[in-house]
C-alpha cells in the first residue's frame, strides 16, 4: 500500500497553479491584499488540478496516539498513562482538540498506533495498534522497519477511509506523552540542524531537564547514525525507524494517504511537521498538498517548515498538540478558498482598474 501510495501521488498542477495566480489578480481587490491567503488558495489549487479548488469542507481530524519508550529517560515531567487517559478524554468529548473541532464542523478520529495499554472499543477510536510503545530510542532503533511501515499503512488507511467518508480536507493530530523528543531527532536528522537547536521543552520543563533532553536527542542520532539522511527512501524509513514514533510514522502516512486522494492537509505542530518531513522525504511532491496550520512554540518546527518551504498561518504560541492548531486554519483556509468561489472579478462588477 506504500509503493502504491507513492507511485499515486503528483506534484501541484502547474496550470492550475498559473491559472489560479492570475484568477487571483482579477478578481475586485489590490492584487496580493489578500497576501498569504492567496497562496493558500492558489496552493489547493495546485493541489487539486482545479480552480477555483473544492471547498476544503467537511474536515476531519485524525489523533494519532501513541508511547515512546525514550520516556523512561525522564525527558518529560508526564507520566506516561497521561497518553491513554487522554485517548479516553477525547473519545469523551472532553480535551481542547474537541472544543476546537465542534467550532471548525470537524469530525474527530482517533487512532491507537502504539499507546502502552489496551483500549476497550469505543465510537470514534480506531484500533491499529503496531506494539505498546516504542523501544528506547537512545539506545538503538525505536522500532523495526516494518513497523514504521506498518504505522505508515495505517496512516495512508485512515486517511484514504476519512476521504471515503466524505472528508474533503484533512487534519493531523497527536497524543504521545515524550513524543518532542522523538520529534526533535527527526528534525535534526532531516534538517541537519544541531539538537540544541531544535529540542525545545515540551509540556514544560526547567533547564537542567532540557540540557538533558539534548543529550538524548544527541545520543539518539547517533546511536541510530540518523544523520545525515541520505535521498532513498530506504534511508528515510530507517531514520523514521531509528529515532520516531508510531505517531509520526503514522501521520507521515496520512499525509501521503491525502496527498494520494488530492485531499488538502493541514498540519498541526511539532509532532505533524517532523512527520511531514519523513513524507516529503519519501516524495517530495507531499508538501504541495499540505498547509501549514500554525507554529508551535516548540523551536523545532521553524525549522522543519522552513524545510518544507511551508508558511504557518497561524502563530499563537500554542504547544497543546492534538491538531488544535490544525482546526484553529481551518476556518482561514476555507475563507482562502470562498474567495475564489465568491468574490466578484473586475469585469463582472464592473470596477475600473488600477490604471498600468
Ligand atoms: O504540537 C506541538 O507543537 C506540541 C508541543 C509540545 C507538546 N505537545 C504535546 O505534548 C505531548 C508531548 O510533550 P512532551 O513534553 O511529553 O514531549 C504530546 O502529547 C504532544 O501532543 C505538542
Ligand atoms: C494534559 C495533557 C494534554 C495533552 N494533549 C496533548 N498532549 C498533552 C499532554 C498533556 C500533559
Amino acid at each position: 500500500m506504500l509503493a502504491e501510495t507513492l507511485a499515486a501521488i503528483r506534484p501541484a498542477d502547474p496550470r492550475a497553479l498559473a491559472e489560479a495566480r492570475a484568477y487571483q489578480d482579477r478578481l475586485t481587490k489590490p492584487k496580493g491584499s489578500l497576501g498569504a491567503l492567496e497562496d493558500v488558495a492558489v496552493r489547493l489549487a495546485g493541489a487539486a488540478g482545479a480552480v477555483p479548488p473544492p471547498m476544503p469542507v467537511p474536515a476531519a481530524l485524525a489523533i494519532f496516539a501513541a508511547d515512546h519508550g525514550v520516556h523512561a529517560r525522564g525527558v518529560t515531567p508526564w507520566p506516561q498513562e497521561v497518553t491513554v487517559q487522554m485517548v479516553a478524554n477525547f473519545l469523551a468529548g472532553g480535551a481542547v482538540a474537541n472544543a476546537f473541532a465542534a467550532q471548525a464542523g470537524a469530525s474527530v478520529t482517533v487512532v491507537d498506533v502504539g499507546v502502552a495499554a489496551d483500549l476497550p472499543d469505543a465510537p470514534g477510536l480506531v484500533k491499529r495498534k503496531i506494539a505498546y510503545g516504542t523501544a528506547d530510542l537512545s539506545a538503538g532503533p525505536a522500532m523495526t522497519v516494518d513497523q514504521a511501515v506498518q504505522a505508515l499503512e495505517a496512516g495512508i488507511s485512515v486517511a484514504l477511509d476519512l476521504v471515503a467518508e466524505g472528508a474533503r480536507c484533512l487534519i493531523t493530530g497527536d497524543m504521545g506523552i515524550a513524543n518532542t523528543t522523538a520529534s526533535a531527532a527527526l528534525i535534526a536528522a532531516f534538517t541537519g540542524r544541531d539538537p540544541a537547536e531544535v529540542t525545545g521543552r515540551g509540556t514544560g520543563i526547567d533547564d537542567d531537564t532540557h540540557t538533558h533532553k539534548i543529550a538524548i536527542v544527541r545520543e539518539a542520532l547517533a546511536v541510530n547514525s540518523a544523520t545525515p539522511v541520505g535521498s532513498q527512501p530506504s534511508d528515510a524509513l530507517r531514520v523514521l525507524a531509528g529515532v520516531g514514533g508510531f505517531e509520526h510514522a503514522a501521520i507521515a502516512g496520512f499525509v501521503l494517504g491525502g496527498a494520494r486522494a488530492r485531499v488538502p492537509v493541514i498540519l498541526d505542530g511539532v509532532i505533524a511537521g517532523a512527520a511531514a518531513l519523513v513524507a516529503a522525504a519519501l516524495d517530495p511532491a507531499v508538501a504541495d498538498h499540505c498547509v501549514a496550520g500554525h507554529r508551535s512554540a516548540e523551536p523545532g518546527h521553524a525549522a522543519a517548515l522552513d524545510h518544507l518551504g511551508l508558511r504557518p498561518l497561524v502563530e499563537l504560541e500554542l504547544r497543546v498538540g492534538e491538531g488544535t492548531g490544525g482546526l484553529l486554519a481551518h476556518p482561514l483556509v476555507c475563507a482562502a478558498v470562498r474567495v475564489m468561489h465568491d468574490v466578484a472579478t473586475f469585469d463582472s462588477a464592473g470596477v475600473t482598474e488600477k490604471p498600468v
